[in-house]
């Protein structure tokens, strides 16, 4: 194995592992720790559900992974994270990254999130979605993670040990090519300088960053640095996953503003859709949403997909986070999912679509897989999956990607 990469969620893991195969490495995403035999891959992507978890729970689940990673040969090592630096004042990209760095002996690391592809770019050490900041993005409103500031480095230092240094390579630098970008990290590393953030605007700049970092133990950032990977003997097989026959559905718990349109977009066309009010939870003689939400779709389903969704606006979302705090509303939201996964499973839905990171994690670990091979991309950082022993095709998308019509063309492309 050559890499080994450490996701701190689903959604992201089938990212990087897409674009991996792109560049041309045999991979296999495994959900959570594998508990058999290292797969036989060039690069193993190891799916974590650490972004909003504990910090101390993250730490010890990554290094986990690393472990496990380094035991099955892998000779470099990933943390692959949000394009849009997902994480909370504590962490969990700091703390995890630290932790890493530690554990492999390397003194620095750089910290690349941008994936032009989708629109996220990063210059003067500021992250930008499409033509606004990360901050006047509709990011500023995540249920979980809201990202109100765009400068990484300040997004970062309460993150870090106090006194690490961390530094910039400038687009200026990075425009100059993989040795320019090589003395940078040199000159970092001798000012104190542990954790670089990169400047990146597009794929060129991700393939400089990528030569330029090729001897550091650990790279860590979004999916894009990895399309700059380039495999030894590049597989170039067709990446077609078998038909699985069954029906289809799309779960939605993913609150941003492309799975909001998406959802929209869906209904419009008159597609069958039913929303799981996360207000009724726990009111008094409601019945249990998934069990409701699982008898609208049992007879609707020979007539093709369903969508069922909590997706809401940020107005509907504060006020159900007002109601029952933040946390508990996320958990009481993906918990539903997760038992109407395993519902609409029962009642013979084979392909399914989720929205959402951590929508995805509860729904995937609800249905007991451990094992994804990776199929065609549908929309850049999205392809569907094939969880062999369990017969299901899974398209996990995260909350910000794929066109408005993503539900109806990635159903389409399997049978
Ligand atoms: N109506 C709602 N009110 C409050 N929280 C919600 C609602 N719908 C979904 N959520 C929660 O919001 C979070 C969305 O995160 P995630 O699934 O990772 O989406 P994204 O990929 O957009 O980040 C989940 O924890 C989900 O349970
Ligand atoms: O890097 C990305 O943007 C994605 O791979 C990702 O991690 C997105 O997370 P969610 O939006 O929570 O699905």
């Amino acid at each position: 194995m050559i890499l080994g990469v450490i996701a701190d969620d689903f959604t992201g893991a089938s990212d990087i592992a897409s674009m991996l195969v792109r560049a041309g490495l045999r991979t296999v995403q495994t959900i959570g720790l594998p508990d058999g035999p290292a797969p036989d891959a060039d690069a193993v992507v190891v799916a974590l559900k650490s972004r909003t978890a504990p910090v101390a729970d993250a730490v010890r689940e990554s290094l986990a992974a690393l472990a496990w990673l380094r035991a099955a040969g892998a000779q470099r090592f990933y943390f692959k994270y949000c394009s849009t630096f997902d994480s909370t004042a504590e962490g969990n990209i700091g703390p995890v990254t630290d932790a890493l760095m530690t554990a492999l002996g390397t003194d620095i690391t750089v910290m690349c999130p941008a994936l032009p592809e989708n629109g996220r770019t990063v210059y003067a050490g500021h992250l930008f979605v499409g033509d606004t900041l990360l901050s006047e993005s509709g990011m500023r409103h995540h249920p979980l993670t809201p990202m109100t500031d765009a400068n990484l480095l300040r997004v970062l230092q309460p993150q870090v040990p106090a006194g690490q240094g961390i530094g910039l390579v400038r687009h200026g630098t990075v425009a100059k090519g993989a040795d320019a970008v090589r003395r940078e990290l040199d000159t970092l590393r001798a000012r104190g300088v542990r954790y670089a953030v990169t400047d990146a605007v597009d794929n060129a700049d991700l393939k400089v960053l990528a030569e330029a970092t090729s001897d550091l133990p650990l790279v860590t950032g979004g999916s894009g640095l990895a399309l700059g990977l380039r495999a030894e003997a590049p597989r170039t097989d067709a990446t077609s996953l078998p038909p699985v026959g069954g029906h289809a559905a799309v779960l939605s718990g993913s609150c941003s503003v492309a799975t909001n349109a998406q959802v929209n977009d869906w209904i419009a066309s008159g597609r069958p859709a039913y929303r799981i009010d996360a207000m009724q939870f726990g009111a008094d003689g409601a019945p249990d949403p998934a069990e409701a939400a699982l008898a609208w779709a049992a007879p609707r389903l020979a007539g093709g997909p369903v969508l069922i969704y909590a997706t809401s606006t940020p107005d509907e979302v504060r006020a159900v986070q007002a109601h029952f705090g933040v946390e508990q509303a996320g958990v009481l939201v993906e918990d539903c999912l997760a038992r109407v996964a395993c519902g609409l499973v029962d009642l013979g839905v084979r392909r399914l679509v989720t929205a959402g990171g951590e929508t995805s994690g509860a729904v995937v670990n609800a249905l007991d897989v451990n094992q994804l091979r990776i199929g065609p991309t549908i929309d850049p950082g999205v392809p569907w999956t094939h969880a062999e022993q369990r017969g299901l095709l899974l398209a996990m998308k995260s909350g910000n990607f794929g066109t408005v019509d993503f539900f109806a063309k990635a159903l389409g492309q399997v049978a």
